[in-house]
């Protein structure tokens, strides 16, 4: 049997641990899609639009490391393109693949799906800017080397990466690849930096009195949880997590000093944070939205450690190529301990209001809502918080030790869960997925929940229902924060079809007594979604998020410098 271009890029998604692919068919890519699907470890997910397919394989790259999306050209990757952002944003290997014309068509006639015109190269050009590497195959014989690059790259940098595949080359006869270490291996760090880079930050840390780790969104990319870990334990000082970065440190360990965000921070975590000396910051990632419109930009001495760099204050040493889990391993065997911050911190940190429970008949609140989502929470569980209210309310959750936590803060896509959490659970059925979404956001991606009914997914989506974008209206509000109300729980039902079984279970909850009911029949419907519609007042907004949108705004209308 004939080996083609489309089997090569089959078996090396196969090689780098990819089980699915994410899928919307065209006639652009329907020979490509065949091959893939013969492939005996790849499963072809189909989804409703190329917004959620991309957005469904930056859900499973955070799963599993990496993902895949397959479109048609124009029509279908103009829209994956935001999930490509998505991942370029949030650091996350996606790999967009697309169809595209016929090489033999290419300056010569005119073509669907295209702009009009003869010149098909926009995309490509589109594409390289939103990936660290694009390719596109223009003869069979290149197909191993481009491919190969565009894998490679994506999984060095943690980047996307896009591959241009000619609808008549996927067929064509292709060379096998080889052993798949040529395309995953690991980039190491460089002896000599890594040892002075140790050396520098055990002899700048041995001069501070008061040390506490703020760890960045980063740390998990770089999969360098546990010597996090290990170097947190080595030291013994106060630990905090920037609010993107919640899941990457265990919420039950002693260390745990709560959600650095400035002043609407969980547990004191500003408190101590302004009481230390030198901030270890582990890779942290300070925008308007991490530091509340620049209010809480630390400004204490930083020993900042990268995902493949370290940086020290004084002196000002730069220290390329040093990964960032060996780093941490290294300094944890040559760092002192240093507990002064845990002793004070043991001091400041207030008691966790577990919340008063609502009575029954109560009309249903926000705090209701976090309270009894909070019972939910077990060690296999992951929680997804979507971009509104709902990241203050997860924020505000207490971890169970094993239980994780995925949030898109730095892209801010509403919506994302919806697609995200699907092809995140794919990659992850033995856990327990929740969403704590708003109205707005799950109008954006609403079709998904169809693929999750499809693929028999038992995803609980928390659909917090206070008639329109309240996060915009704390930041600046207008006609355009109003949105048309949906039936939710009917629009879900809508999904099921009789003949083909599977259904989502589509719940609204207005009191205390009805959401515990929704809870109890969401954990027990196993063989699909449900969505609970937790109908809130309007104003029934947290108070972190009243605080944070008003410094967001202020930042957002800083007159220019110039004027
Ligand atoms: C419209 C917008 N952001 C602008 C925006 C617009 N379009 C996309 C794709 N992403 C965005 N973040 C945002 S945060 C809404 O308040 C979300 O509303 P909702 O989902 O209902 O949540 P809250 O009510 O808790 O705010
Ligand atoms: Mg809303």
């Amino acid at each position: 049997v004939l080996f083609t271009v489309g089997d090569y890029l089959a078996e090396r998604l196969s090689q780098i641990g990819i089980r699915h692919h994410f899928i919307v068919p065209g006639d652009y890519n329907l020979v490509l899609l065949d091959k893939l699907e013969a492939h005996p470890a790849l499963t072809e997910i189909g989804c409703t639009n190329e917004l959620n397919c991309s957005l469904a394989a930056e859900g499973y790259a955070r799963a599993c490391g990496v993902g895949v999306c397959v479109v048609t050209y124009s029509v279908g990757a103009f829209s994956a393109l935001n999930g490509i952002g998505s991942a370029y944003a949030e650091n996350l290997p996606v790999i967009l693949v697309s169809g595209a014309p016929n090489t033999n068509d290419m300056d010569q006639h005119l073509l669907h799906h295209t702009l009009g015109d003869h010149d098909f190269s926009y995309q490509f050009e589109m594409a390289k800017r939103v990936t660290c590497c694009a390719v596109a195959i223009r003869r069979a014989a290149q197909a191993p080397e481009l491919i190969d690059r565009a894998i490679r790259t994506a999984l060095l940098k943690r980047k996307p990466a896009y591959i241009e595949v000619p609808t008549n080359l996927s067929r064509e006869a292709c060379a096998r690849p080889g052993p798949a270490s040529a395309i995953a291996e690991p980039n190491l760090s460089d002896g000599p930096a890594l040892d002075s880079a140790v050396i520098a930050a055990s002899e700048f840390l041995c001069a501070k009195q008061k040390q506490v780790i703020l760890v960045g969104p980063k740390v998990r990319r770089a999969g360098a949880q546990k010597a996090l870990l290990r170097l947190a334990e080595a030291i013994g000082c106060a630990v905090v997590l920037q609010p993107a970065a919640k899941g990457s440190f265990p919420e039950d360990h002693p260390q745990f000093a709560g959600i650095f965000w400035g002043q609407v921070s969980t547990l004191a975590a500003d408190t101590i944070v302004n009481w230390a000396d030198v901030l270890i910051c582990i890779g942290t990632v300070f925008t308007d939205y991490s530091t509340v419109g620049w209010t809480a930009l630390p400004n204490v001495p930083q020993l900042v450690a990268d995902i493949d760099s370290v940086t020290l204050a004084h002196p000002n040493i730069y220290f390329s190529r040093v990964q960032l889990h060996d780093f941490l391993s290294r300094l944890a065997e040559a760092a002192s301990w240093n507990s002064s911050t845990m002793t004070e911190y043991t001091r400041l940190r207030p008691d966790p209001s577990l919340g008063h429970a609502s009575r029954g008949q109560e009309k249903l609140t926000r705090k209701e809502v976090a309270r009894q989502t909070q019972l939910l929470l077990t060690p296999e569980t992951t929680v997804f918080t979507d971009t509104g209210d709902s990241w203050f309310n997860g924020i505000q959750l207490c971890l169970p030790r094993g239980a994780e936590f995925e949030i898109e803060m730095q892209w801010g896509h509403i919506g994302w869960t919806i697609p995200a959490s699907f092809g995140y659970a794919l990659a992850k059925p033995e856990r327990r997925t929740i969403v704590m979404v708003g109205d707005g956001a799950f109008q954006m991606t609403a079709q998904e929940v169809s693929q999750m009914v499809r693929y028999r997914i038992p995803i609980i989506i928390l659909l917090l229902n206070n008639r329109g974008y309240t996060i915009e209206v704390e930041i600046h509000d207008g006609l355009y924060n109003r949105i048309q109300n949906w039936d939710y729980a009917l629009l879900v039902q809508a999904f099921s079809s009789k003949e083909e079984g599977g259904r989502a279970l589509g719940l609204e909850a207005h009191t205390a007594e009805e959401i515990s009911g929704a809870l109890e029949r969401a954990m027990a419907h196993k063989d699909g979604p449900t969505l609970i519609e937790c109908n809130i007042h309007p104003d029934d907004c947290s108070r972190e998020l009243i605080t944070w949108g008003h410094f967001v705004a202020a930042a957002n209308s800083r007159v220019s410098a110039k004027d």
